[in-house]
C-alpha cells in the first residue's frame, strides 16, 4: 500500500482491543443505517455490503459490482470502490464501539473491476493515538484469496454521537439506534 504519513500510525501508537460488549467473533455485522449507501438494505442502488467479524478485531465483507456502479462501460467506478473501502473500514472501527468518521481515505487501484465481480473486502486497524485511528483495507476479486484489485489506508477521527445529531438527522439515528442518547 502506498500510504502517506497522515495514514501511518505514529511511533508509540497503541492497538485497539476488542471492546467489551462488541460483536463476538464469527458474528454477522448488521447495517448501521437502512438508507446507508454502503450497507443499507433500503438503498435501491447502494453497495449492500454484507459483513462479518471473524475475530472481533477485523471485518470481512462482500460487495458485488452492479450496473448502477459503473464508471467506464462494464467497469466499476473508482469512487464507488473507494466507498466500499470506506464502508468496510468504518465497520471495522465500529467494532470498538465508539463513533468515528473518515478524516482521510487513500486508495490504490491495482486492477479494473468488471460488473458482476464480487469483491471480497477485509479491513483492520493498524494503530490508535488519541482520537485518531489508523486503518487499512483490501478488496480481492472473485474469492477471498483472489488478486488484490483495491487497497486503502485511512485516518478516522473519533467523534461523539452528538456529531451525527448536530450535523445530520437526529430523529433517523434515534429511530435505528435505541442504544444511544444521540443528543445529550
Ligand atoms: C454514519 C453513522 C450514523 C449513525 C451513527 C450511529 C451509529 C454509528 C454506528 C455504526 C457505524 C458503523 C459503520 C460506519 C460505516 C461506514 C461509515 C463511513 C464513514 C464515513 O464516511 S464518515 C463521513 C465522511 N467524513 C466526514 O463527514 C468527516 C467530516 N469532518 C469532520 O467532521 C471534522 O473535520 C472531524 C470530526 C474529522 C475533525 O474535526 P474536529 O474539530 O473534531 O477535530 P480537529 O479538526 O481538531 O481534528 C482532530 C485531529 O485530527 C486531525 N485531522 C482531522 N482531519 C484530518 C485530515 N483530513 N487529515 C489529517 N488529519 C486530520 C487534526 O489535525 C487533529 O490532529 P491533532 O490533534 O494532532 O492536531
Amino acid at each position: 500500500m502506498t500510504r502517506s504519513s497522515v495514514t501511518t500510525p505514529p511511533p508509540g501508537a497503541g492497538r485497539l482491543q476488542a471492546a467489551p460488549g462488541g460483536p463476538a467473533p464469527g458474528s454477522p455485522l448488521g447495517s448501521h443505517y437502512g438508507d446507508c449507501f454502503g450497507c443499507g438494505e433500503r438503498h435501491p442502488t447502494g453497495l449492500h455490503l454484507r459483513a462479518t467479524t471473524p475475530d472481533g478485531l477485523t471485518v470481512v465483507a462482500e460487495f458485488t459490482v452492479g450496473e448502477a456502479h459503473q464508471g467506464a462501460p462494464g467497469l466499476a467506478h473508482g469512487g464507488v470502490l473507494a466507498a466500499a473501502m470506506d464502508e468496510v473500514i468504518g465497520m471495522s472501527v465500529w467494532l470498538f464501539q465508539r463513533p468515528y468518521v473518515t478524516g482521510r481515505l487513500e486508495t490504490d487501484y491495482l486492477a479494473p473491476v468488471p460488473v458482476g465481480t464480487t469483491l471480497h473486502l477485509r479491513a483492520w486497524c493498524t494503530g490508535v493515538s488519541g482520537r485518531k485511528a489508523y486503518l487499512e483495507a483490501e478488496g480481492r476479486a472473485g474469492s477471498p484469496d483472489g488478486p488484490v484489485a483495491v487497497r486503502a489506508a485511512a485516518l478516522f477521527i473519533e467523534v461523539g454521537m452528538e456529531h451525527f445529531a448536530r450535523h445530520g438527522d437526529a430523529k433517523a439515528i434515534a429511530d435505528e439506534h435505541h442504544e444511544y442518547e444521540v443528543n445529550p
